[in-house]
């Protein structure tokens, strides 16, 4: 077997990518790279039963899982208190300090949606996380600010690339290696024994998934990875992102397969809208109104959210909130109070209703959602709470929102979906547009609405116009226009506007809807 590396390799790299750490990438991807294949494959499969009508229910063959009597393994003490947790890109090492420093008990280094999976940005990233556990990051702002660590950090929790993703720059006998086995196998070889010695542990999000085999999957490489480095069974620990629609479906087989290693599930609330979408997009009764309208409140994403609260709570798991998009807006105070009420609301109904944490996109968010949880949950955590009373069908968690599709929301979706691509493009997976946080989970439910809206027979405007190619063609042309003025046409011109509109206009207007933005995306990068 050859192993090839694609990417650019100076000394710094070459410090994370060993002989040693590449053999042992390269034997988690002999070993399952082939199982990653066949259970993509099963989601195409079962992409095609839904287009036939056959719509997500609980699984029968997993009947006894569900009304097993059976709990996780014990969640070690530092993963016992997350009221709330801090996210940014694991490549930019400024953020990855002061993500540590903010306040928030844990901090989630993302490969994946806030990530744009360049090969600097994620060698970069190995190289952030390896520092910030040896303690030794440090960073020089241009401007000469020196950022190192405070004495007391958040808990680490990494989150590898999803399994539909691939690493290119990095290939096993001429094939592009799973990029969720290099992210995780990376930091797992590089970390693992010093998280141990800090009194902490290899601890991971896992992103996508779309079945609890998909969890199995996870938990073989577990299994496999710790008896490689000698490190006892069960030191990993793992929240899954419960944010795709069939996901909401296996919870519990989630947690069984998985049940050594894990520790929370979370409501990945953006990537489900998409995954809605996107499953769902051939129903003939599916349908989204605009973007802003579809919220936790939304019947549909409530069901969920409080079935997952319910799953992980009989089986002594946490269950973590998600992300509100807003973040702080200066130079508007009465914008930045509206924002931060809305943020405030979005964690006590998470709080209230009984998840043990959330989720934040920014350090001037860590404070109104602390106390939020402070206020609601004195006790570390309250998975204690049973939600016994709650029953959640599959009517429920299918149930269609309502509300109008507007051309102020088709042109948003436009606009936001342009911009994201061009930064995307540019190497940054985290951007805030609009005074909201957008990252590939958002911008995904803007590229899936257009598709549909054009698509289907009811993907008409509350004017009564339908959407259709020629008018997104229209729309696409004076939002760039409108972007051009805002940026101004020198810094328009110096951008990857041509491109991102380009590939954003073939992903809407072509028959065939593309899985993940970034699959066409990462030919560009
Ligand atoms: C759907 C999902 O998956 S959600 C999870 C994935 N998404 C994310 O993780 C997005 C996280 N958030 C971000 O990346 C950023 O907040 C952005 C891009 C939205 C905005 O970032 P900026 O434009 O830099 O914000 P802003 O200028 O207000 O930053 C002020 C300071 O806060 C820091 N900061 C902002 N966001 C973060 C963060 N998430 N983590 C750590 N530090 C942060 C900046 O580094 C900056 O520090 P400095 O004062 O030392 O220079
Ligand atoms: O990963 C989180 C999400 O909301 O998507
Ligand atoms: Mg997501």
């Amino acid at each position: 077997m050859r192993i090839e590396i694609k990417g650019k390799l100076n000394p710094a790299f070459q410090e994370i990518l060993t002989p040693d750490a590449l053999e042992f990438v390269s034997a988690l991807q002999r070993k399952f790279g082939p199982v990653r294949k066949e259970l993509l494959q099963k989601r195409a499969d079962r992409q095609a039963k839904i287009d036939a009508g056959e719509l997500p229910d609980f699984l029968p063959e997993t009947a006894a899982i569900r009304s097993g009597n059976w709990k996780v393994a014990k969640v070690p003490q530092d993963l016992q208190d997350r009221r709330v947790e801090i996210t940014g890109p694991a490549g930019d090492r400024k953020m990855v300090i002061n993500a540590l420093n903010s306040g928030a008990k844990v901090f989630m280094p993302d490969f994946e949606d806030a990530n744009s999976p360049t090969w600097e940005n994620s060698v970069q990233g190995q190289i952030n996380l390896r520092d910030a556990i040896l303690r030794s990051i440090d960073f020089v702002s241009p401007e000469g600010k020196t950022y190192k660590l405070n004495d007391e950090v958040a808990v680490l929790i990494a989150r590898p690339r999803g399994w539909h993703l691939e690493e290119k720059h990095l290939q096993l006998d001429g094939q592009p290696i799973s990029a969720s086995l290099f992210d995780f196998g990376l930091y797992f070889f590089h970390n693992a024994k010093q998280l141990l010695r800090n009194g902490s542990g290899p601890y991971f999000y896992l992103p996508k998934l779309e079945s609890h085999l998909e969890a199995r999957l996870w938990n073989d490489v577990f299994v496999y990875a710790q008896q490689a480095l000698g490190i006892p069974q069960g030191s990993i620990k793992v929240t899954v992102l419960i944010e795709t629609i069939l996901g909401s479906f296996e919870m519990d087989e989630i947690l069984y397969e998985l049940r050594e290693h894990i520790a929370a599930l979370n409501c990945g609330r953006w990537d489900y809208i998409f995954s809605y979408i996107k499953k769902l997009r051939n129903q003939p009764d599916v349908i989204l109104p605009d973007r802003g309208l579809v919220t936790m409140t939304s019947p549909f994403m409530k069901a969920y959210s409080l079935l997952a609260i319910q799953t992980c709570h009989k089986r002594a798991a946490h269950c973590i909130g998600g992300m509100a998009a807003q973040i702080p807006i200066k130079n508007n105070p009465a914008a930045n109070e509206e924002a931060m009420n809305k943020v405030h609301a979005d964690k006590l109904r998470e709080a209230t209703n009984g998840h043990d944490g959330t989720w934040v996109a920014h350090p001037g968010l860590v404070p109104v959602a602390l106390k939020v949880f402070n206020e609601i949950m004195p006790e570390p955590n309250q998975v204690g709470k049973q939600l016994d009373d709650v029953v959640i069908t599959a009517a429920n968690l299918l149930e269609v929102p309502t509300g109008p599709i507007t051309e102020t929301g088709l042109r948003l979706n436009v606009s936001v979906g342009i911009q994201y691509v061009e930064a995307w493009l540019r190497g940054n997976g985290a951007v805030p547009i609009n005074n909201l946080m957008e990252d590939a989970a958002t911008a995904e439910i803007s590229r899936a609405q257009v598709w549909q809206w054009i698509r289907h027979p009811k993907g008409v405007l509350e004017d009564g116009r339908k959407v259709t190619v020629e008018l997104f063609e229209q729309i696409l042309q004076e939002e760039l226009e409108n972007i051009k003025q805002a940026w101004g046409e020198e810094a328009f011109n110096k951008g990857k506007f041509e491109l991102a509109s380009s590939l954003f206009a073939k992903m809407t207007t072509d028959s065939e809807f593309v899985d993940f933005l970034t699959l066409p995306g990462y030919q560009y990068l």
